[in-house]
């Protein structure tokens, strides 16, 4: 595997992953077969244009960045090229990213195939049609920046009550782990795993009446649309 980055402190970032850095993106192409664009996605067209003399039958171009169509990938890359999109999420750095997938230009099912078994390797992605992916975004892609945010919160919380910070947050932290692991685990709805933690008169109650008196839901709700909107808009740039 090859990486470039004009910023030479970010191939060290690469080198201690035990990636080899290269001198740009050309050299990147010459030497891969999927080649990930993971540029913002402003200059996703540029990095496009400069490779596509480049970029042969064998290649599979798999574009991460939020917003950009397969058509405007198409019309930078050449309408040739096996062109997929992928939302993944910053958890893949621990094998745990939640990602999906769509395919474009002359990609195949076994291009798309590929692309899964990679994503498959730190976590799990799906395959959608590509008018679902700004819902992606604003869901699984900027998701866990809320729920990070949702985490210092608790361990605040905890904090406040009188736990030492590190306990805290550490608590917080597995108490997210857990309950994601019962939603995927159990198959159950979310409803019914809160209502097993919820004791008649108990302080769970007193809890979640705190969260629906502030509107958690609804802020949640609108987090993730307002996400998946600004995803629309960045296609527009
Ligand atoms: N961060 C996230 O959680 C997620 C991000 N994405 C998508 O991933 C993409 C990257 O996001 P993110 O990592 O946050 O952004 P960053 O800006 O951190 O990373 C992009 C890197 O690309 C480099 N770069 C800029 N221009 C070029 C070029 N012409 N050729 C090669 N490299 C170049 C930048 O260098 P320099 O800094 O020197 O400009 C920078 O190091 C975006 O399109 C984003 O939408 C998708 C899912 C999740
Ligand atoms: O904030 C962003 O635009 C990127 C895309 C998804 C997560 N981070």
């Amino acid at each position: 595997m090859v990486c470039t980055d004009p910023n030479p402190a970010r191939k060290d970032v690469f080198r201690n992953f035990g990636v080899k850095a290269v001198d740009g993106n050309l050299e990147v192409v010459q030497n891969s077969e999927v080649v990930f664009i993971a540029v913002k996605p402003q200059y996703v067209s540029v990095v496009l244009n400069e490779v596509r003399g480049s970029l042969k039958e064998k290649h599979i171009v798999v574009s991460i960045a939020a917003g950009i169509p397969l058509a405007t990938l198409k019309e930078a890359a050449g309408d040739d090229k096996h062109l997929i999109r992928v939302m993944p999420n910053t958890p893949c750095l621990v094998g745990e990213t939640a990602a999906a997938m769509c395919l474009g230009g002359r990609a195949t099912e076994e291009d798309g195939n590929v692309v899964e078994k990679l994503f498959s390797a730190v976590g799990s992605i799906f395959k959608v049609d590509e008018k679902l992916l700004s819902a992606v975004t604003g869901l699984s892609g900027s998701g866990p920046a809320y729920i990070f945010l949702m985490i210092e919160a608790l361990a605040d919380g905890g904090v406040r009550a009188g736990l030492p910070r590190d306990i805290s947050q550490q608590l917080a932290a597995q108490t997210v782990l857990g309950s994601a692991k019962m939603v995927l685990e159990t198959g159950k709805h979310p409803g019914v795993l809160k209502d097993m933690v919820t004791s008649p008169a108990g302080t769970t109650i007193a809890g979640v009446h705190e969260l629906e008196k502030a509107g958690v839901r609804a802020a949640f709700i609108n987090a993730v649309v307002a996400a998946s909107n600004r995803a629309d808009e960045l296609a527009k740039l």
